[in-house]
């Protein structure tokens, strides 16, 4: 059985909302799922999963949550190489740039972006927690 982990960061819920989504669909699939904050994720953990669902909204300026989602991702990049990963995240008033430039990060690290990523403005739609539910499903 594959093993999922949708880790994320939510400060009003709209991240969340997509990763309970995520999560929906990889348990779907069949999956055992973790569904676990930046907070409590550490790099130790990648190689526990098959696969892993990364989720932060845009903050700052077009750059990940910086407090606790940034340094958490930055830790575990050098353990991305040939993993299966996806992004999801909602954004406001931009034009999904932190998105843009965190995949290129990923790629770089050399992770395999398993499926396109999902953003959405603010909180997400039926339409968007249906991607959110094919992204945790194809990781599955
Ligand atoms: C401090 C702060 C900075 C933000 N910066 C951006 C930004 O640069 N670009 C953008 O599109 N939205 C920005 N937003 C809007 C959030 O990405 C948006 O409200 C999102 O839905 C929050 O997701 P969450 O509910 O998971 O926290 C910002 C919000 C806050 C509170």
């Amino acid at each position: 059985m594959s093993k999922v982990a949708v880790v994320y960061w939510s400060g009003t819920g709209n991240t969340e909302a997509m990763a309970m989504a995520v999560a929906e669909g990889a348990k779907g699939k069949g999956a055992e799922v973790s569904v676990i904050t930046a907070a409590e994720f550490s790099p130790e953990q990648v190689g526990e999963y098959s696969a892993i669902a990364f989720g932060c909204p845009s903050m700052g300026s077009e750059q990940l949550e910086e407090s606790e989602f940034e340094p958490m991702f930055t830790a575990c990049e050098g353990r991305l190489s040939g993993k299966n990963i996806a992004l999801f995240g909602s954004y406001g008033w931009g034009d999904g740039e932190w998105m843009r430039s965190w995949e290129s990060r990923c790629n770089d690290d050399g992770a395999n972006l398993a499926c396109e990523s999902v953003i959405c403005n603010e909180a997400p739609d039926d339409d968007a927690l249906a991607a959110c539910r094919e992204l945790g499903a194809s990781l599955a």
